[in-house]
Parts: structure tokens; sequence; C-alpha cells
């Protein structure tokens, strides 16, 4: 089946009816994926500004290789790997379509990157990345691109999975999908720094079925050691939804084990997560501006950047409608419930991860009075 997406034609195997995640047998195709694609390709030419240096781009799982093709049009020197004979046949028969050129490779990519050093190192694999962050840090010189899907022992629904594969306890929270991010920036910026690299975040995002992540590359101990003082622990009351964080590898002793808000036991510790930015917000202005038309998702992909942009920088958020359940309480809009909180002296933006999710300094009694005047 032939299928134009941001300006390239490219063959994908035929979908199966009602997919939605993937395409029936044969190479992987994600139809839904288009806007993690758009934004990616909108990275890499605002990347291009921030570091003209950068020119090699390897499609870590390439599949259908649309990612590479994507960035080959973009002027990028791709490289597309696959470990899937077929994969590499239709990504190279891609590239050729589209009169690009590429290199294309049928590896495991653990074992490229040990050979051969990219600028920008692009991993998309099914479920969890990390199988292959080792690799990737230890192998690209400046950025590297990374989306999990596995969001259920990302954001602790399935913990036990969560703990072995990110190093990290994820709490199941109203905040889910952000718990799920900093996780993934946790064991992504503890592995970098095992290579005496600092991994910074420049572009996130989350949608129900996966996070993507932008991280930058610095060399260095100390710089290394000046990220991993972003990691720390959120501490969380399942009942009155109060939340604290602290920095620091290790949990303070004296924490308490109840909430000191409204005396719940079931209060919850999360850690080591990040808790550092989640982005760079003047690079994701460049990445919003570099949004073209020709690109089938531009209308979502402006508007996420743009909410991703304006975010307050706090460690967790809160959902507008849990907290007016718990107040028994009718939920307003979501603009002028942020606007009453402005108003009433608080830091407040809307936040990326759902139409009702929020950001504030505010306590939970403090918004209550600012929005309910109680
Ligand atoms: C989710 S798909 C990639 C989708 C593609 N990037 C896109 O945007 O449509 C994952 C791909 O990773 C490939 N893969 C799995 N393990 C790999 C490895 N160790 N090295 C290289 N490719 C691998 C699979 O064959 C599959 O084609
Ligand atoms: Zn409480």
């Amino acid at each position: 089946m032939e299928l134009a997406e941001g300006g390239v034609v490219i063959d994908v195997p035929e979908s199966r009816d009602g997919a939605s995640e993937g395409t029936g047998e044969g190479v992987f195709f994600n139809p839904t994926q288009e806007l993690n694609r758009d934004v990616t390709v909108a990275v890499l030419r605002a990347y291009r500004d921030r570091e003209p240096r950068a020119a090699s781009y390897l499609d870590a799982m390439a599949a259908s290789g649309i990612r590479g093709v994507r960035a080959a049009a973009e002027g990028y020197d791709v490289t597309c790997a696959d470990v899937d004979r077929d994969a590499v046949e239709l990504a190279r028969a891609n590239l050729e379509r589209n009169d690009q050129e590429g290199t294309v490779s049928h590896r495991n990519v653990n074992a490229l990157l040990h050979e051969e050093v990219f600028d920008v190192v692009d991993l998309d694999p099914y479920g969890t990345p990390i199988p292959f962050v080792d690799a990737a840090f230890a192998n690209a010189r400046n950025l590297v691109c990374v989306t999990a899907t596995d969001t259920a022992p990302l954001c602790g629904a399935h913990q036990q999975s969560g703990i072995r594969k990110y190093g990290a306890v994820p709490q199941n929270t109203d905040y889910h999908p952000e718990m799920g991010l900093r996780t993934l920036l946790s064991a992504l910026v503890r592995t970098a720094a095992k290579y005496d690299l600092a991994a910074r975040p420049i572009c996130s995002h989350v949608s129900r079925h996966y996070v993507r992540t932008y991280l930058e590359l610095e060399g260095g101990a100390r710089a290394a050691d000046d990220v991993l003082d972003e990691l720390g622990y959120v501490h969380h009351c399942e009942d009155c939804l109060h939340r604290t964080h602290e920095h620091g590898l290790i949990a303070a002793a004296d924490r308490p084990t109840r909430c000191p808000r409204c005396d719940s036991k079931r209060y919850l510790d999360a850690g080591p997560l990040w808790l550092g930015p989640i982005a760079d917000p003047a690079f994701v202005r460049d990445v919003h501006d570099a949004i073209d038309d020709e690109m089938g998702e531009a209308k979502r992909a402006r508007k996420l950047l743009s909410r991703v942009a304006g975010e307050l920088d706090t460690p967790t958020h809160y959902d507008q409608h849990r907290l007016y359940e718990q107040w028994s309480e009718p939920a307003i809009g979501m603009d002028e419930f942020v606007s009453r909180l402005r108003a009433a002296g608080h830091d407040a933006t809307r936040a990326h991860y759902r139409g009702t999710a929020f950001k504030t300094r505010a306590s939970i009694p403090e918004m209550r009075e600012a929005v309910l005047g109680e």
C-alpha cells in the first residue's frame, strides 16, 4: 500500500481493518504514530540550528524506513537499521523511491552502534527502549531520541515490571502519564551518566500509547553529576492528592509515612524519578515553528508543542476532574479554572498530558479557595 506522509511517499504493508497499533503481517507500520514522526522531523529541523555539526541520523529500528526517509529528505546523512530482512529491503526501496541517499544496514542496532558513531540516534522499538539505551548513549554524539510504548510498567500500573526495567519505583497516580515520562527519564539520564555524559531532555511529550523524549548530550563527569542532582522522590497521598518532592538519590530517612495533610496511611513514595525540566521551552518553540502545513498532524503537533513550551516546570500535574470530584462540585472550563488560579496570585498553566491536566505551585486548599472561594 502506498502512503504519503510529510512530503514523502512510501510503501507500507496493508493495514488490518480497524488496526490502531501497527499493521498486520510483515513489516511494522503504525499510522497512529504520524504525530510522533511529524514532531521528530520538526525537532531535526530545529536541532540543526542549535547544533549545526549534527549531520548523521541513525533510524535504529527502521521497519518501513519512514523516519529515515523523512530525515534524509531534511538533508540528514541517514542510516536505517533493522534486524528484519524484509524491513531492510523495504527501507532500501523506500529511500530509492524518494530519490534519497542513505545506508541500509541489516544489523542488530546494538552491534552497529558499537562500531559506528552517529550524531543523532533515534530509538523507536516495540515496548521498552531499555535493551538499546546503553549502546545509544555510549555511541551517540549529540542527540538521542527515544520512544517507549510500555506505558503500563512506566506509570506504575504494572509496577514490578517498571521496577525491573527502569531501576525505579513508579506509582500509579492520577498524573500517570507524567509518572511514566519521569520514570523513563530517570533511567535514561542514569544510563548516560555511566558513560560520563549529561543527558538533558530538550523536548518530551506523552500520549495514551507512548512516551517520546529527545535528550541532548554533553560530555564530562561534572556535567553528568549535575544532571544526577535532578533526580529524586515524589511523595503522594492517595486520599487528599497532596504531593511533595525531594531531590537526592537516597530518600530522606525521616520522610513521613502518613500524609502530613490528612494523616492517611495511603501515602506513596515514587522514585528515583527525573524531577528536572522535561523540555527546553525555547527549543520547543523553535520545534513548533518548524512544523509545516505539509505535515498530516500539523494542527495537533502545534497545539501539543505550544502546551509543552508553556508548561510550568513542576514535577507533577493535577487532574482537574479528579479535584472537582474530591470537592463534590461540578467542574468548570479549563481556561477559566487556570485564570482563577492566576487571578489569586498562583503560578498555573495547562499541561499537555491530557485535556484536564494542569500545573500549579498552589497547594490543594489554596486552589480550592482560589476557584471556589471557600
Ligand atoms: C516499532 S518498529 C519501528 C517503527 C518505525 N520506526 C516507524 O516509525 O514506523 C520496531 C522495529 O525494530 C526492529 N528491531 C527489533 N529489535 C531490533 C534490533 N535489536 N536492532 C535493530 N532493529 C530491531 C523490528 O524488526 C521492527 O521493525
Ligand atoms: Zn492526604
